[in-house]
């Protein structure tokens, strides 16, 4: 395995670090100098407005984004020094958990499930199954619903089925991109539950993508917000805070606050604008 080059993540027992992350994509600058350094049994929040890059850093962190500049280590692995195959191993320790769940359509719920098992271990169809059935138990689904497709469940039962086939694997770390959206507000909570269930069964690391603020200030133990590159001057950091669920109740910052209250701001005047000038070009 690769040996760590850039800096040493000062706690010892960082699972997982950005460092000095930059992502572009054409002209389009989304992370800026990023750095977080994820402690093994901690559940982190990140939190911020649309489009600010959130799922962009969450990919960085897997190797489904490839940063600019910057780094991502791992477990004292630098991710960008290994090669495919490493990085198929290592993705092994993670379990990924899609804002849309992303079943398998044509596939049984009990075959969604045990797919990560079956693609990278060599286990019998019906020891998979049987790892299927624990699985889903954990996040309280039956089995009968292993001969399902997903067409066939609710938005919230597929979630879990997702959480499910993410836990499988017994990963070291889980990621969760919005795992309560577009659920009603007791789905939601349950979901919830369950990300903090699993994560005092196993003292996963996790990590969570999410608008939620209910939902983030009942699992996190920290929370870092980011702000769009558009709206910084240069040499304004992108992380606007970070730290525990107490501490950002508390919090001065106006664009946190306003992000905790769930007001607009200054965004309802800019629509105004855009809508105005948009009348006016159309006028002309
Ligand atoms: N593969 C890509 N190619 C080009 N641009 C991308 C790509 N992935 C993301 N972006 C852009 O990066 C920016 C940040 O996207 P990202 O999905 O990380 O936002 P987000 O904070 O997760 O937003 P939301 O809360 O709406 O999901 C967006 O402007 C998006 O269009």
């Amino acid at each position: 395995m690769s040996e760590l080059s850039p800096e040493q993540p000062s706690n010892d027992k960082t699972q997982i670090a950005a460092q000095a992350l930059h992502v572009q994509f054409g002209r389009q600058h989304v992370l800026r100098d990023v750095t977080i350094e994820v402690p093994q049994g901690q559940t982190l929040a990140i939190i911020g407005e649309s489009g600010c890059g959130k799922t962009v850093l969450l990919k960085s962190l897997i190797g489904l984004v490839q940063p600019t500049s910057g780094h991502v280590v791992y477990d004292g692995q630098v991710l960008d020094n290994l090669n495919d195959k490493q990085l198929t191993e290592l993705r092994t320790r993670f379990g990924f958990v899609f804002q849309n769940a992303a079943l398998f359509d044509s596939m049984t719920i009990a075959d969604n499930v045990a797919f990560p098992l079956r693609e990278h271990r060599k286990i019998k169809l019906e020891e998979a199954y049987q790892a299927v059935r624990e699985a889903l138990s954990v996040v309280g689904l039956p089995s009968s619903v292993m001969v399902k497709r997903p067409a066939e469940l609710s938005g919230g039962m597929r979630k879990r089925v997702g959480l499910a086939r993410a836990i499988i694997m017994q990963p070291e770390i889980l990621l969760y991109d919005e795992p309560t959206t577009g659920l009603d507000p007791i789905m939601s909570d349950v979901i919830t539950e369950l990300i903090l269930r699993t994560r005092d069964h196993t003292n996963v690391t996790s990590i969570v993508v999410t608008h939620d603020m209910s939902s983030a200030m009942k699992l996190a133990d920290r929370i870092v917000m980011l702000y769009p590159l558009a709206r910084l001057e240069k040499d304004e950091p992108q992380i606007i805070f970070d730290g525990t669920t107490a501490e950002i109740q508390k919090c001065k910052d106006k664009r946190v606050a306003q992000f905790l209250r769930g007001e607009a701001g200054e965004r309802l005047q800019e629509m105004r604008d855009q809508f105005e000038s948009s009348r006016m070009i159309a006028a002309m």
